[in-house]
């Protein structure tokens, strides 16, 4: 498949801080992405390259195959911030005719179907607006663009669990009838782990990760059991968290776990359940073991 995005080496300080480090990452035609890391890793800043608001220090990317030079906005993006600079005094329909004139592919129909599903009036102020209001109008801004590359910021930042699940439900959909390239940038992995294909954790400004989250799911387990049995069962294994309990201990292993594996685990008294996802990021982030 053709990458619509390219970071090759890329890195970026803010005087001695290096907020991004020799980072690579592809972004194919076609594909819902996550980006998940916690506060201070190095998210915002990364995206904020991606959008070429930023230049990098080192390194370069690719949009659409061609290199971003300093001061150039890729055109086939669509980068839904999660704070943005929109005039408090702008009605919402003003923002979303701004928005139309940057974005070639803009559905306005599909705007006006969007502003009813979260209930928006557009007469309203950018001012006027709760936080989750505001999201939801960044939201249209990016689902409404259609763009061939779209980047949404925390975009459930303030919404209520109805929204949050109609706002992944509205992507979802219109993903499957008008596919394109979507990163969804967040701390909530359980929350789109069931919507997007792939993710990427940053940690530190480097790539921790990078996993389809069909392999995540298939391959992070919690195991318990009495901490010799663990110790001789997980040899070898990829643990990425432990814990003792007296005699007991729990592990995480992020590693296939085959049918006569299971078997012997169970004859051994040990317990292999499936991690959910949010455990396995933390855990992971602890413990910094990637592979
Ligand atoms: N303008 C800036 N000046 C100085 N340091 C900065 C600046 N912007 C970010 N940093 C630092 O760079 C690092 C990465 O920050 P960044 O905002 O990219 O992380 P993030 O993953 O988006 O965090 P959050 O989830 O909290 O928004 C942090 O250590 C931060 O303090």
């Amino acid at each position: 498949m053709n990458a619509i995005l390219e970071c090759r080496n890329v890195s970026k300080s803010y005087g001695s801080t290096a907020a991004v480090r020799r980072l690579d990452l592809k972004l194919e035609e076609n594909k819902l992405y996550g980006l998940l890391g916690r506060n201070g890793a190095g998210k915002t800043t990364l995206l904020n390259m991606m959008a070429g608001g930023i230049f990098p220090d080192g390194g370069h990317i690719e949009v659409a195959g061609t290199r971003l030079k300093q001061g150039d906005t890729p055109g086939h993006m669509c980068y839904v911030r999660e704070k943005n600079a929109f005039f408090g005094g702008a009605r919402i329909r003003e923002i979303l005719q701004i928005a139309s004139a940057f974005h070639p592919h803009w559905d306005a129909p599909f705007a006006e179907e969007l502003l009813q599903a979260f209930k928006l009036n557009p007469n309203k102020k950018i001012r006027q607006l709760s936080r989750g209001m505001e999201s939801l109008v960044n939201n249209i801004v990016g689902l409404a663009s259609r763009a061939p590359l779209t980047i949404f910021d925390e975009p459930v930042l303030g919404l209520d669990v109805l929204m949050r699940e109609k706002f992944y439900k509205l992507l979802l959909e219109d993903y499957a009838n008008h596919p394109r390239t979507i990163l969804l940038s967040t701390h909530l992995i359980d929350e789109i782990a069931p919507v997007v294909e792939r993710i990427y954790i940053i940690e530190s400004g480097s790539i921790l990760l990078s996993e389809e989250v069909d392999n995540i799911r298939m391959d992070a387990h919690l195991l318990q059991g009495n901490g010799e049995a663990i110790r001789s069962f997980t040899n070898g294994k990829r643990v990425i968290y432990e814990e003792s309990y007296g005699n007991g201990s729990l592990v995480a292993v992020y590693d296939s776990i085959g049918k006569a594996e299971r078997e012997r685990a169970a004859s051994l008294g040990i317990t292999i359940d499936g991690l959910p996802l949010q455990k396995f990021f933390a855990y992971l982030i602890e413990g910094g073991r990637a592979s």
